[in-house]
C-alpha cells in the first residue's frame, strides 16, 4: 500500500519475484493471500483487490525495523546468501521474529477454511508451519523458501537454529529452488536434530526426500520456480511492446549494442562487479564506448538497512566514474535508474537488449533471466548468467560466469557481445524451449499435487 498524490491510500505490487511468481497462481486456484500491506502502522481490513482476496497482519514501525530489515534481512538474507555480508544477530530481531510470525499463524488459522490447503512462503515466515499446525492441525501444509538454504557449517552459525528447523518441520511439505538446498536440509535434520531421514539425494520435481518429526512423515524436494512464460513470449509480441523497443533503440542513439541489468537494489545481485567488468572492458578496449550502451534498472529495495546503502552509494560512484572517462555529450555510457518500472516498459527492454548480464554471487532462482529469455521472441539476445542463480541450473547454453572471476566475466561478455548470430540463435532456442515448458504453473502444480498426496504416503 502506498499511500497516492492526493493522500488517499492505493494498492500498488510489490517489487521481486516472489510476487510475480505466486500471482498468477493464486488466481489460478481462487486462493486468498495473508501478507503485510507494506506500510508499517496501517489497520487495513481484508479486502478483494482485482479479485484477489487480501488478509493485511499488521506490523508497526518497529516491527517493520526488527522483523523485516533487522532479523529477516540483516540476519537471515546474508546467512542463506552464502555470508556475502556479515549477518547480525540480535535477540531483539528474533523476538520479534517469532512475534510476527506468531500473528501470521494465527491469521491464518482464523482464515483457512476446514482442512484447507495452506501454503506458507520463504525466510521470513519460517517459523509460521508448526505455529499453525499447532493452531490447526486439520490443514495441509506446505512451505516454500524462495532463496537458498545454506550449507549447515553456515547455518549452524544461527543461535536460534533448532526453533527454525522445527517451525519449518510443521509442514507436510518443504519445497526448495534445487536439490543442493534440499540436501542440506536433510543433512541438517539429521545433524542438529537426530532425525531419522531417506536415504540418496533429491532431484528436482521427481524425487524426494522425507523426515520422521513428532510421529508425521515430513516430505522434502527441490521445485524450480518459473514465471508466467506464455504471458511475457505474448507481451514481447505485441505491437505496444516491439514500437517502445524500438524506441528505446533510438533513445539510446541507435548504438551497435545494449547491455542490460535489471535487479532490486541488492548486494547479492553483483552489480558492482558487472559494472567493473564493463570499466575494464572499455579500459582495455575490448568494447567500444562509441557503440556500446549499459543499461542499469535498479528497483528501490530495502534501503534502510545499512548494507544495501552502503552498495547504493558504490554502485553509483561507479556508474559516474565509467560515464565520466567514456561518455561523451549527448551520449552516456552507463544509464541507471533507480526507480521502479513497470511490466510493458521491463519488457520493452528485454526486447531491446541484446546482451544481458544477470550476475548474482547467490541467488535463489532469478526471475528476471527467466523473462529475458521469454522476452526473445525472435532468438536475437545473449544472456550472460552466473553459475550461482538457481536458474543456471537449466540454463546451460547461456554464457555462464563465476562472478568470483572477473576475467571469466569479461571473456564472456566479450564473447556475448560478439556471438555469431546463427550459434546465438541456436542458444536462445535452446533456453527458451526450456522457460516455456516450465513455466509457474506447472511449478505450482507440481508443488501442490505433491502437497495433496503427502497424507496418503509412506515414509521412503
Ligand atoms: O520483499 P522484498 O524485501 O522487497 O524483496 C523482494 C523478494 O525478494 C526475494 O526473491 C526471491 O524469490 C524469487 C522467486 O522465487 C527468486 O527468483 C529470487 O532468487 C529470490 O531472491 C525474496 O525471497 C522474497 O521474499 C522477496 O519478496
Ligand atoms: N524494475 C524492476 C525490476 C525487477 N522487477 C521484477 O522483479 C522480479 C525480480 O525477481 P528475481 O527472481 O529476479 O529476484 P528477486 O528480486 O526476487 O530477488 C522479476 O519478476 C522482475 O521482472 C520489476 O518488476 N521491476
Amino acid at each position: 500500500m502506498v499511500t497516492g498524490a492526493d493522500g488517499a491510500p492505493e494498492w500498488r505490487r510489490s517489487p521481486g519475484g516472489l510476487v510475480s511468481a505466486l500471482e498468477p497462481v493464486l488466481r489460478n486456484n481462487s486462493g486468498g493471500w495473508v501478507g503485510w500491506p507494506g506500510q508499517a502502522d496501517a489497520d487495513v481490513a481484508p479486502f478483494v483487490e482485482d479479485g484477489l482476496e487480501l488478509h493485511p497482519v499488521r506490523l508497526d514501525s518497529l516491527d517493520y525495523e526488527r522483523y523485516y530489515e533487522g532479523f529477516s534481512n540483516g540476519t537471515l538474507w546474508p546467512l542463506y546468501h552464502d555470508l556475502a555480508v556479515k549477518p547480525m544477530y540480535h535477540r531483539e530481531w528474533w523476538d520479534s521474529y517469532v512475534d510476527v510470525n506468531r500473528r501470521f499463524a494465527e491469521a491464518t488459522a482464523k482464515t483457512a477454511a476446514p482442512g484447507a490447503t495452506v501454503w506458507v512462503q520463504d525466510y521470513q515466515l519460517q517459523l509460521v508451519p508448526r505455529m499453525l499446525r499447532e493452531l490447526r492441525p486439520d490443514l495441509t501444509i506446505g512451505f516454500f523458501l524462495h532463496i537458498p538454504f545454506p550449507p549447515v557449517e553456515l547455518f549452524m552459525q544461527l543461535p536460534w537454529r533448532r526453533e527454525v528447523v522445527e517451525g519449518m518441520l510443521g509442514a507436510d511439505l518443504i519445497g526448495f529452488q534445487l536439490p543442493g538446498g534440499a540436501d542440506n536440509f536433510m543433512i541438517l535434520a539429521r545433524k542438529l536434530l537426530g532425525l531419522p531421514t531417506s536415504r540418496g539425494y533429491i532431484r528436482p520435481l521427481a524425487r524426494h526426500g522425507s523426515i520422521t518429526h513428532e510421529g508425521r512423515t515430513v516430505r522434502v524436494g527441490a521445485f524450480p520456480i518459473s514465471i508466467d512464460s506464455t504471458r511475457i513470449d505474448r507481451l514481447a509480441r505485441s505491437r505496444t511492446v516491439r514500437d517502445r523497443a524500438a524506441e528505446i533503440r533510438r533513445q539510446l542513439g541507435n548504438p551497435g549494442v545494449i547491455m542490460l541489468g535489471v535487479d532490486r537494489l541488492d548486494y547479492t545481485k553483483g552489480i558492482d562487479m558487472r559494472l567493473r567488468a564493463i570499466g575494464e572492458l572499455l579500459q582495455e578496449g575490448r568494447l567500444d564506448p562509441s557503440d556500446t550502451v549499459m543499461v542499469q534498472l535498479a528497483t528501490p529495495s530495502r534501503e534502510r538497512v545499512e548494507q544495501y546503502a552502503i552498495m547504493r552509494r558504490s554502485i553509483e560512484e561507479q556508474v559516474g566514474r565509467i560515464n565520466g572517462e567514456y561518455g561523451e555529450v549527448g551520449s552516456t555510457m552507463v544509464h541507471y535508474m533507480h526507480r521502479p518500472v513497470g511490466r510493458e516498459e521491463l519488457t520493452a527492454f528485454f526486447v531491446a537488449a541484446d546482451v544481458m548480464l544477470v550476475t548474482p554471487l547467490r541467488d535463489g532462482m532469478n526471475l528476471v533471466a527467466k523473462e529475458y529469455v521469454a522476452s526473445k521472441v525472435r532468438l536475437d539476445g545473449a544472456l550472460v548468467l552466473s553459475e550461482f542463480a538457481g536458474a543456471a541450473s537449466e540454463f546451460k547454453q547461456a554464457y555462464l560466469v563465476n562472478p568470483h572471476d572477473i576475467e571469466g566475466v569479461k571473456n564472456a561478455m566479450a564473447a556475448a557481445v560478439s556471438q555469431d548470430r546463427e550459434s546465438g540463435r541456436r542458444r536462445m532456442r535452446a533456453l527458451r524451449r526450456q522457460v516455456l515448458a516450465h513455466d509457474v504453473d506447472r511449478w505450482a502444480r507440481m508443488f501442490l499435487e505433491v502437497l495433496r498426496s503427502t497424507s496418503t504416503q509412506e515414509p521412503q
